[in-house]
């Protein structure tokens, strides 16, 4: 008999046949409380999860007796209750690479467009403002040959400085809880403590999980360190800034400038002040969001789930401990 499996994201017909081929699918639109009381036989009798949003937690889990593997259709993992999962015996699977070199990209592409303020400008001409040649008003500051500073030296940071030392001359720093000696032979990259990093960068880029120690770990003292010309990235995690200190230091134009691709609360709320500051660049956690990345990652969640159903987990699992 076919692991029944719940689905809670829509695959494209190829990557649904293939699941089908292996797993008992039920298919639902996310795991809200509707969903699971609808479907609590469902849920009960699941041995497989795959999607991607939502949390997973204790509460869930008690819901789904029979569970064994959960496949994320992401990297980061911290809507999940690892230790819930462990307890229980339940894998983690998740898509880390495939999305690497594109969620570089869309930092790359924050790192430029806050620095030359391409957002503001292109609305700027648009709205009929450009009748004579433009003025200091308009400038923005250099990328190359400045200072980048990575918090977060993984997959997501090492693709990050390379394309910075590489394109753009740029020197590197990081920050994070072991040295990482391919960074410094690549990239000429220098590790140093979070006060040396901010105090020292132009551009200071979050790629880092949100565990409970990145919890708020840039904040109004933090941002204070900063330059007064330097720029903010946060491709990370939103909850990894402290955003009413961000807004605060926005507003006081203590930075140049922030570019967003995540927020504490997503969809950020239309009214949050972030919206109407127009030195801040946002995007809706697009990280990864391109055809061919979201295509891999859907596949990759795929085949992570089959195989960790049949007792495989080599590769993408977070928790192999966890397998009985
Ligand atoms: N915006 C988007 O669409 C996307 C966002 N992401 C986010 O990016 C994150 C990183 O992804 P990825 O690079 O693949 O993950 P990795 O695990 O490869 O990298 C994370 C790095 O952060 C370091 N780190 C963890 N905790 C701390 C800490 N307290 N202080 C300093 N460094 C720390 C890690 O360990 P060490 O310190 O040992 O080096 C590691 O080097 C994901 O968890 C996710 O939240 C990912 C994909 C898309
Ligand atoms: O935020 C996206 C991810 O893959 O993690």
């Amino acid at each position: 008999m076919k692991p029944a499996v719940i689905l809670y994201k829509k695959l494209p017909d190829d990557l649904y046949a293939r699941l089908a081929e292996q797993c008992d699918v039920t298919e639902i639109s996310d795991l809200s409380p509707e969903n699971q009381q609808e479907h609590a036989a469902v849920f009960r009798q699941a041995e497989g999860l795959l999607g991607s949003g939502g949390k997973v937690n204790g509460e869930l889990l008690a819901k789904m007796p029979n569970l064994r593997v959960c496949s994320s259709v992401s990297v980061g993992y911290d809507n999940f209750d690892v230790d819930a999962l462990n307890q229980r015996n339940v894998v983690l699977m998740h898509t880390p690479t495939v999305l690497t070199e594109t969620v570089a990209d869309t930092m790359m592409a924050l790192v430029l467009s806050t620095a030359r303020r391409v957002p503001e400008l292109d609305a700027w001409v648009k709205a009929g403002n450009w009748q004579k040649s433009i003025g200091p008003a308009q400038f923005g500051i250099d990328v190359h040959h400045k200072t980048l500073g990575i918090l977060g030296m993984g997959r997501i940071g090492m693709a990050l400085a390379q394309r910075a030392h590489f394109g753009f001359g740029m020197k590197i720093l990081y920050n994070a809880r072991r040295e990482h000696e391919e960074a410094q032979s690549r990239f000429g990259a220098q590790r140093c403590e979070l006060e040396a990093l901010l105090k020292q960068s132009d551009f200071v880029c979050i790629s880092l999980p949100l565990t409970e120690e990145t919890h708020h770990l840039i904040g109004a003292a933090e941002l204070e360190l900063m330059k007064p010309d330097a720029v903010l990235i946060n491709a990370g995690r939103g909850p990894v800034v402290d955003e009413k200190a961000l807004i605060a230091a926005l507003q006081a134009g203590k930075l140049h400038a922030a570019g967003l691709d995540v927020f504490e609360q997503e969809p950020v709320s239309a009214d949050s002040p972030l919206l109407s500051l127009p030195n801040v660049v946002t995007l809706p956690h697009i990280g990864s969001a391109t055809h061919e990345t979201r295509y891999g990652m859907m596949q990759d969640a795929v085949e992570n789930l089959i195989a960790a159903l049949g007792g495989s987990v080599e590769k993408n699992c977070v928790n192999p401990q966890a397998l009985k």
